[in-house]
């Protein structure tokens, strides 16, 4: 049951205490599938039922909002790489995380990127082929709210039926747009190949891309992993806008140090939640790091000098952040088969969303990252090696996303936009705290654009997607770019490039695994947090590197090990 009241709860001691989450909520939901264990699930923020930016995909950016009440409103440390800007950096304050207001892009990830997770934990159970049966595991395929003719768009072999969180292609098109994209794969097939699913493993090319939709709704962790079926199981709790300051009740347990219990601020008052059997820490790439350093699981000489006494000095802690970055290109058209088209006509807008609110189908099913996506390469002569080698984890990796986006720059007109995303960054960042307050806010370095290979390699990304509109199918129908990058000289695009680079939101890496026996690192390859007894980390900040790829289908199939190795220790 989900608890708005902590006065409700039943009772304040669990045998597993999980902590937020789009993974959290897989892990409470796994673990509970034994109705004699007992699961409490700690979330700072807010249901998310009854809000509608959160059901209707075409809504979905409006959660966004830097200062909105369904996000932490974080904004990173100065960027060095990005001119010393600072950018707010949305993280869901909302059960189910993120999952409950991301772009609902479904990527998984190449085959190189989990081999490299299995090379560096020395656990084959990273391998893709090891873990590709958990992406069968969280998905149920489902039919876009179109019922369009799917064939040739994606591989159904390759994909789950039977699991939580619904994956569909789009339930609405932008034929204009989309004949272009797919022609252009045909026009420019060297840089562009066409890939009839890019969740094989294989990313590389240009294709079709799926959302976590299912009928026309976002399908979260919290739709997925907590529906009626599960939810109402007598030994899952769920407790709401339980804010969670640091772990505590130190005892020893052959001869490390281990915690029973979890304390929460509720409204003004503090409670502990204790864990007979393990501590589960769900909360994020930010979140997790900053319980961990709150409860003297860091950096000894950092810890120290903010008055926490260490419990297990992990310098790791925080550390080796990588995350994404993305950069837009805009350019008005000749045609009126965009975003636009809604959402600066009112009229359609309210016709738009009566035909979601009465059949889920219509413009309002479709996530705003777009139908179709890129996973390309830098050119193998890039001078970008020589600046420092290749970051990928192999030549079935990318280096850079492109969305195509129907829509711009918020003026009027109608518009297309390419974002290009450098998926394989060098840059490394951090999240620290500031002070011995444990409800301070965190200090967030993504270190966006901070290593040169970045800045170059992002620079040869944009002349690829400039690349892409040079095909023939685009004639006639691109108008002028907003900003006309390809008109000024390198430096100049150096300087566009760091003034209006934008978060990509994917950060990993803060509680990174590593191999057991590791100097560096914060869990084991079985996700327990080293050197300590009864606490695990089971969410994306486990994942030693980002990605190729938006990080959702990556977590989930964390979460869904996660909770299997949680199930094998205690069974
Ligand atoms: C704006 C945005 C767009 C994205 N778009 C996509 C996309 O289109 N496709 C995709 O695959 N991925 C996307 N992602 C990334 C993806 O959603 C995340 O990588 C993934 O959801 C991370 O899951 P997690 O379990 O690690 O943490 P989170 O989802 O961040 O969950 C952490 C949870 O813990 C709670 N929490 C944190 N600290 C505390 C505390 N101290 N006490 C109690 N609770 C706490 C938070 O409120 C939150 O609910 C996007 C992310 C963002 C931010």
């Amino acid at each position: 049951k989900v608890y708005e009241d902590v006065a409700d709860l039943p009772r304040l001691r669990y045998d597993y205490v999980v902590v937020g989450g789009t993974a959290g909520n897989v892990v409470a939901n796994r673990l509970t599938e034994n109705p004699s264990v007992s699961v409490l699930v700690l979330e700072a923020g807010v249901s998310n039922e009854g809000i509608v930016d959160a059901e209707v995909p075409f809504l979905g950016n409006d959660l966004l909002t830097p200062t909105g009440p369904y996000s932490w409103n974080y904004t990173t440390t100065p960027q060095t790489g990005l001119n010393g800007r600072t950018i707010s950096y949305a993280r869901a304050y909302l059960l189910g995380g993120c999952s409950s207001h991301n772009g609902m892009v479904y990527t998984r990830g190449a085959k190189d990127d989990f081999d490299r997770y299995a090379k560096l934990t020395g656990d084959e159970g990273w391998s893709w082929d090891q873990i590709f049966p958990y992406f069968l595991k969280t998905e149920k395929w489902t039919p876009p709210a179109d019922h369009h003719d799917t064939r040739g768009q994606f591989n159904p072999r390759i994909h789950g039926t039977a699991g939580p969180i619904s994956v569909s292609l789009s339930g609405f098109q932008w034929p204009d747009f989309q004949r272009r994209i797919i022609q252009t794969t045909e026009e420019l097939p060297h840089d562009f190949p066409f890939n009839s699913d890019m969740n094989s493993g294989q990313p590389l090319g240009v294709g079709w891309v799926q959302s976590t939709i299912g009928h026309g709704e976002r399908s979260s962790s919290a739709t997925g992993y907590l529906a009626p079926g599960y939810i109402q199981r007598t030994n899952l709790d769920v407790l709401l806008h339980a804010h969670v300051s640091k772990l505590v009740n130190v005892t020893q347990q052959q001869g490390k140090p281990r915690f029973g219990g979890v304390q929460f601020r509720y409204g003004t008052s503090l409670f502990v939640a204790e864990a007979s059997k393990e501590i589960i820490l769900s909360a994020g790439s930010i979140g997790t790091p900053q319980i961990l350093l709150n409860s003297g699981i860091g950096d000894h000489n950092t810890l120290h000098a903010l008055g926490i006494p260490t419990v297990v000095d992990l310098p790791s802690v925080g550390q080796n952040a990588s995350d994404h970055s993305y950069f837009a290109l805009t350019w008005a058209v000749n045609s009126n088969d965009t975003m636009e088209s809604i959402t600066q006509n009112a009229t359609r807008f309210n016709e738009a969303f009566d035909q979601w609110n009465t059949s889920r189908t219509g413009p309002f099913v479709f996530a705003t990252p777009g139908t179709h996506a890129g996973w390309l390469r830098l050119s193998a002569d890039s001078p970008a090696f020589e600046i420092h080698p290749d970051p990928s984890p192999g030549y079935g990796a990318p280096h850079f996303e492109v969305l195509f986006v129907p829509s711009g720059a918020g003026v009027p007109g109608h518009f297309i936009s390419l974002l290009m995303g450098m998926v394989s960054p060098v840059s490394r960042g951090s999240v620290a705290i500031s002070s011995g307050d444990p409800f301070a806010v965190p200090l967030l370095d993504p270190a966006y654009l901070a290593s040169e290979f970045d800045v170059i390699a992002l620079l040869e990304g944009v002349k690829l997607a400039q690349k892409f509109l040079t095909a023939p199918a685009w004639q006639g129908y691109l108008g002028a770019p907003t900003v006309d990058f390809a008109a000024m000289n390198t430096t100049e695009q150096v300087v566009n490039l760091r003034a209006n680079v934008l978060s990509g939101s994917h950060m990993v890496g803060t509680a990174s695994m590593s191999a057991r026996g590791a100097k560096y690192g914060v869990v084991d390859p079985d996700l327990k947090v080293k050197g300590i007894a009864g606490l695990r980390v089971i969410d994306a900040s486990v994942l030693p590197t980002v990605p190729g790829a938006h990080t959702q289908a990556a977590t989930y199939v964390v979460a869904e090990r996660g909770a299997d190795l949680v199930k094998q220790m205690w069974t």
